[in-house]
């Protein structure tokens, strides 16, 4: 993306809570450099970023400011930042959405508009009751809701991002959101009943992953690695597996080939067999599905314990 060009139609991108997530999303397309017109007829060339506090203002200056000229920050300011929006990104905590979309003048703000929800739990029909009050007020020109999931990864064009459209969304703008987020990493498209679950894999997995990098990690220093060349060799190491798996290598025959009869891979995989490893981690993603269902209903205390 860049904030000069010719190739597209351009448009202004509102980004109501701009935080970890829409900062990583917004800097990754910003340094992707996606500027193909045959991709795409529209380009979010003016930015406006909304947050409440004066510490987030500067630090989403911090973030995209030396990147773009065309970025303009609103403290308390949703509702002007979606009046001047062709698009906006919702990226605010799932419990604010009720507050933020129900604020005087919002639902007719929104009309017509394409407005993309990153948030976990958040189906698309809650978001539509909210801007309808619960069908008491239609819009005369209902908002373009797009889900979608991406990962933190964004920040550095890989991250994995599902979308999930409303029915009937015009070809120029599925075209337009597959765009965006193709130029922060890979997407694919599932029914709005797996987001909670793509949600858990994708959207937390790399917070997953690192937990397993930071036991490999302490791992060999324990063994007399330097913290600093095992944390390189250890994410490299991941890198290189996911990438083998990437290009169709099945992970249990990965798993086969590296283990060599009589030989220390088969030691270790035990060791981490006996620990209950798979069902441990799968058990992980299994409570995350869960949790992320019940973020956008509101539930509190949805990290209590289940036993
Ligand atoms: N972090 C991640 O890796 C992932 C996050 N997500 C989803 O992304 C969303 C954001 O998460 P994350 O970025 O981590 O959260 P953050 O807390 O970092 O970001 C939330 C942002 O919303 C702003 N905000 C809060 N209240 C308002 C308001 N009333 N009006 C405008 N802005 C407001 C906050 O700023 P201020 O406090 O100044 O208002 C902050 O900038 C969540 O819904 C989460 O489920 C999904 C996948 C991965
Ligand atoms: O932890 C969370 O609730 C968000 C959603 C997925 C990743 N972070």
């Amino acid at each position: 993306m860049s904030d000069t060009n010719g190739a597209g139609r351009s448009l202004t991108l509102t980004i109501v809570g701009c935080g970890t997530l829409s900062k990583a999303i917004i800097s990754g397309m910003l340094k992707s450099g996606n500027t193909n017109p045959k991709s795409v007829l529209l380009l979010p060339t003016h930015l406006i970023a909304c947050v409440t506090r004066e510490s987030s203002a500067n630090s989403v200056q911090e973030a995209l400011g030396p990147l773009t000229t065309n970025l303009k920050i609103l403290q308390n300011g949703n509702l002007e930042g979606v009046r001047e929006a062709d698009v906006v990104l919702l990226g605010c905590k799932p419990q604010m959405v009720g507050q933020i979309l129900s604020e005087n003048g919002m639902s007719e703000a929104l009309e017509d508009k394409l407005f993309i929800s990153i948030l976990a739990g958040v189906p698309i029909r809650q978001i539509q009751d909210i801007l309808t009050n619960n069908g008491t007020r239609p819009q005369s020109q209902p908002t373009k809701i797009v889900r979608v999931m991406p990962n933190t990864a964004s920040a550095i064009g890989e991250s994995m991002s599902v979308i999930t459209s409303s029915p009937g969304l015009p070809k120029e703008l599925d075209e337009f959101v597959t765009w965006m987020f193709d130029s922060i990493g890979r997407t694919v498209k599932l029914p709005e009943n797996l987001m909670d679950v793509s949600t858990a894999l994708c959207g937390s997995g790399p917070a997953f992953f690192s937990l397993m990098l930071e036991s490999m990690i302490d791992g060999a220093v324990a063994m007399g690695l330097p913290r600093k060349e095992a944390q390189m060799m250890a994410a490299q190491t991941m890198k290189g597996a996911a990438g083998l798996v990437l290009q169709g290598e099945h992970p249990a025959l990965l798993r086969d080939k590296v283990s060599t009869p009589g030989g220390c891979t088969i030691g270790g995989l035990l060791v981490l067999e006996e620990g209950r490893v798979r069902g441990n981690v799968a058990r992980a993603v299994r409570e995350a599905t869960v949790v992320a269902e019940q973020l956008g209903r509101g539930v509190t205390g949805v990290n209590g314990t289940r036993f």
